[in-house]
């Protein structure tokens, strides 16, 4: 069904070589083999740290480990997902329903101050905070820190948009990937073998998927979100306790301002993201992309959904996951 509803870019497969050999007399036969020489996809500057490869500039191993050495507390929140997945949103669907619809903060002080991205700030931030302590992270759960009583938010999002939307991420912050010259087929090689950062989307998502029913955990969908906001709102207050969910669930005014603030458009119109100070050339990205679902559908070639349809039934064999995206 997906491919009538999207534009079809069919190419050779670029990972296979067929050769004839001579097997003496008129036999030849013909071999397929992989052909790592065509291998030769653009690679993203990636070390790995703690087991988690990380790009070469803007995020550090000091950081990372300082993040991960964080001592959770009971009153602390984790925002986590791989990346590219609904971070961003959740954060200010958080941030909002605790202060009860308050104007939107800048991109900077969400991301410094108010929802630190914790491998970027590092664990010192959690000093200047009073509770409660909202964080993000991109972590697996192992490295997470954790807190029985402390309360994590995941929201994972199809592994087909999520590349796409990553794809456009890592191509767009120079300073940070070194990847702008990279094409969507590139990134899509680095993707599927997980030499992105963070790994492998599907380690993510199974080091979480176990924990999806914990009482302290609230697990959802980018795909959920869009549906219906109004019900990702309400679980997210829920969640958080009583104190919040008693304010919001007799005030619709509330409830609306905050869906009117955490609107896609909304979000896009009223902030701005720039990533670092390269000199004088501080670089203003895109952030507020496309906020779609299916928008994959314009970018995958039928062998690039084939490839990583199969990597995602390998992967998440024996679990449910792929349920979570019946449609793809
Ligand atoms: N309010 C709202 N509604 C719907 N979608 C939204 C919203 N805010 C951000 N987005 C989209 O989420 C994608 C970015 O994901 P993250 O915030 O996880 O990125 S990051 O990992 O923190 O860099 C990125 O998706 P793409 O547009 O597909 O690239 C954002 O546009």
């Amino acid at each position: 069904m997906y491919k009538c509803m999207r534009k079809r870019r069919s190419r050779q497969n670029t990972n296979t070589k067929s050769f004839d050999l001579k097997m003496g007399g008129k036999n030849t036969k013909t071999f397929k083999i992989q052909d790592d020489s065509k291998n030769t996809h653009k690679k993203i500057p990636l070390h790995t740290v703690e087991g988690i490869p990380i790009p070469t500039s803007f995020f550090t191993p000091e950081k990372l480990q300082s993040a991960i050495s964080y001592k959770a507390t009971p009153e602390d929140v984790f925002i986590v997902t791989y990346p590219k997945c609904g971070t961003t949103w959740m954060q200010y669907i958080v941030w909002e329903i605790i202060n009860e619809g308050a104007p939107l903060p800048s991109f900077d002080d969400m991301n410094v101050k108010y929802v630190p991205f914790l491998e970027l700030t590092g664990r010192e931030i959690a000093e200047t905070m009073k509770p409660p302590k909202l964080f993000k992270v991109h972590l697996p759960y192992h490295l997470t820190p954790h807190h029985p009583e402390a309360k994590y938010i995941f929201v994972a999002r199809n592994p087909f948009d999520c590349c796409v939307s990553f794809y456009n991420h890592t191509k767009k912050i120079k300073n940070c990937y070194h990847f702008e010259d990279g094409t969507f087929d590139d990134f899509f090689e680095c993707f599927i073998r997980g030499e992105v950062h963070y790994g492998d989307f599907f380690d993510h998502l199974l080091s979480w998927w176990p924990h999806r029913q914990d009482p302290n955990v609230l697990f959802t969908t980018y795909e959920e979100m869009k549906s219906n906001p109004e019900n990702a709102v309400t679980n997210v207050a829920k969640f958080l306790g009583n104190d919040y969910w008693e304010k919001l669930k007799d005030d619709k005014d509330l409830v609306d301002k905050i869906l009117e603030n955490t609107d896609f458009n909304n979000m896009k119109e009223k902030l701005q993201y720039n990533i670092g100070q390269d000199g004088d050339n501080d670089q203003k990205v895109e952030f507020f992309r496309k906020g779609q679902v299916g928008e994959w559908k314009e970018n995958f070639s039928d062998e690039q959904y084939r490839r990583l349809k199969k990597h995602m039934m390998q992967k998440t064999e024996g679990t449910d996951i792929p349920k979570l995206w019946k449609d793809l």
